[in-house]
């Protein structure tokens, strides 16, 4: 293969990601470029940045365009107009590679002039996607979050979001990687890499964990010999820390797909654990648990640095039906742990109605349930992290350390 079919084909399997999300509604992580290697992974570093950049791309499109293209039209263009101002690419290939893109389909071929024509004369202009304002994120999730955070938090979020995420490893009890920042919560920080390559990976001596999401399990404090329950478990990051950290783990998840990846983590890793699947919502265990975490299915709108295609996908009645979910998991959940034991509540949102919001409303409809609020200084954390019952993580905290998701979690007890 030549250097420039090479370049093509990595644009082609852009394309194709781009759609899977855009197109098909889903995650950028499940879709299939069709490549290999360091191509696959080029293709979805750029298709990332592409959905970050969408919205500025249009804009400059818009002003460009009479017409609204062909939705694979549109696509190339996007890709193109990242590739040159956010990605540093030659706007010659760039060009040539976008109008060989739009001829490869029969659908397209005809519009092959119209995107040579639209990018020659947007390549080189960098002042004009220099004054664009910076991405924001969509109507359904600014809103809510303008109200709930100020505006000018809003923002930093959003720039926090352009920044992408670092590679945060969490590591077993005693083990260090050479070269990585180690954070006042214990959480191992790298600057990125490919994962399977660092050093551990197949010793299985730690595994990628966000900050954020580390810091749920360490709420529950020394676990070591108590039987406690993991939820909703899938991918099993927080059930290897419980492991690690002494542990009699049952992990719970109504997803069979997604209790393999907890099987195949827990045997890289080299931990146990009982797994179950199953719905929590009908389940019932034989005995009480001694601590009980919750991670409840949410927006997952705390992790948007890491996932740019989130914002494309979801909307608000997501949240209507999440929310509902959320409610109903975390009353099941008290029953799960003996009176008095902890049972940690979580969820990777931005929005309070997933997180203070939910935990305000059980603490209403449960006489004596107490939420005990962490101190933000006891994790290593700015103080900026305290809510009314519990910790939150918004993705601007840290910003000279690389960030942090946006989380929020608390600690309920019913009664002794
Ligand atoms: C936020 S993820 C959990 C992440 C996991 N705790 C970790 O740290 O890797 C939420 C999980 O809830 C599961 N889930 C959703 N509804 C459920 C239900 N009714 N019962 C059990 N699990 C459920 C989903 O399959 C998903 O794996």
């Amino acid at each position: 293969m030549t250097d420039i079919s090479q370049s093509l084909a990595t644009r082609a399997g852009v394309l194709r990601l781009l759609a899977h999300v855009l197109r098909d509604g889903r995650m950028l992580g499940d879709g299939a470029s069709g490549l290999d290697g360091a191509a696959a992974a080029r293709a979805l570093r750029l298709a990332g940045l592409t959905l970050r950049h969408m919205g500025r791309a249009d804009a400059l499109l818009a002003g460009r365009m009479q017409r609204q293209p062909a939705t694979r039209v549109r696509d190339i263009l996007r890709l193109a107009l990242t590739e040159v101002f956010e990605d540093g690419a030659a706007p010659h290939g760039v060009v040539n590679d976008a109008v060989a893109l739009a001829r490869m389909s029969p659908r397209t071929a005809k519009q092959a002039g119209l995107v040579n024509a639209v990018l020659r004369g947007l390549v080189d202009d960098r002042a004009a996607w220099d004054a664009l304002p910076p991405p924001s994120l969509p109507p359904w999730l600014r809103k809510p979050l303008a109200k709930a955070w100020t505006r000018p938090r809003l923002e930093a979020i959003e720039a926090a979001h352009l920044r992408g995420a670092p590679l945060d490893l969490t590591p077993k009890p005693g083990v260090t990687v050479d070269g990585a920042e180690v954070l006042p919560t214990g959480t191992l920080r790298l600057p990125g890499g490919q994962v399977s390559a660092l050093p551990g990976y197949s010793e299985g001596d730690w595994w990628v964990q966000d900050a954020a999401a580390a810091l749920p399990v360490r709420l529950l404090g020394e676990v070591r010999g108590l039987r406690v329950l993991d939820l909703c478990a899938a991918p099993g990051g927080k059930t290897m820390q419980l492991a690690a950290a002494g542990a009699k783990v049952t992990a719970l998840d109504v997803s069979a797909r997604r209790l393999e990846r907890v099987a195949q983590n827990l045997a890289r890793t080299g931990l146990e654990a009982e797994i179950v699947e199953a719905d929590a919502l009908d389940w019932a265990p034989d005995a009480a648990f001694d601590a009980v975490l919750l991670d409840a299915p949410c927006t997952a709108t705390g992790t948007i640095r890491r996932h740019p295609d989130l914002p494309h996908l979801r909307d608000a009645r997501d949240v209507e039906a999440l929310t509902a979910l959320q409610y109903r998991l975390i009353d099941r959940a008290l029953t799960f742990a003996r009176p008095g034991a902890p049972v940690v509540f979580c969820t990777c949102s931005l929005l309070p109605v997933e997180g203070e919001h939910q935990v305000t409303a059980a603490l209403g409809r449960h006489p004596g349930l107490t939420a005990e609020a962490p101190e933000p200084a006891d994790f290593g954390l700015p103080p900026l992290a305290v809510s009314p019952h519990g910790l939150r993580l918004l993705p601007d905290l840290w910003a000279e350390r690389g960030g942090i998701d946006g989380f929020y979690m608390a600690v309920l007890r019913t009664p002794a």
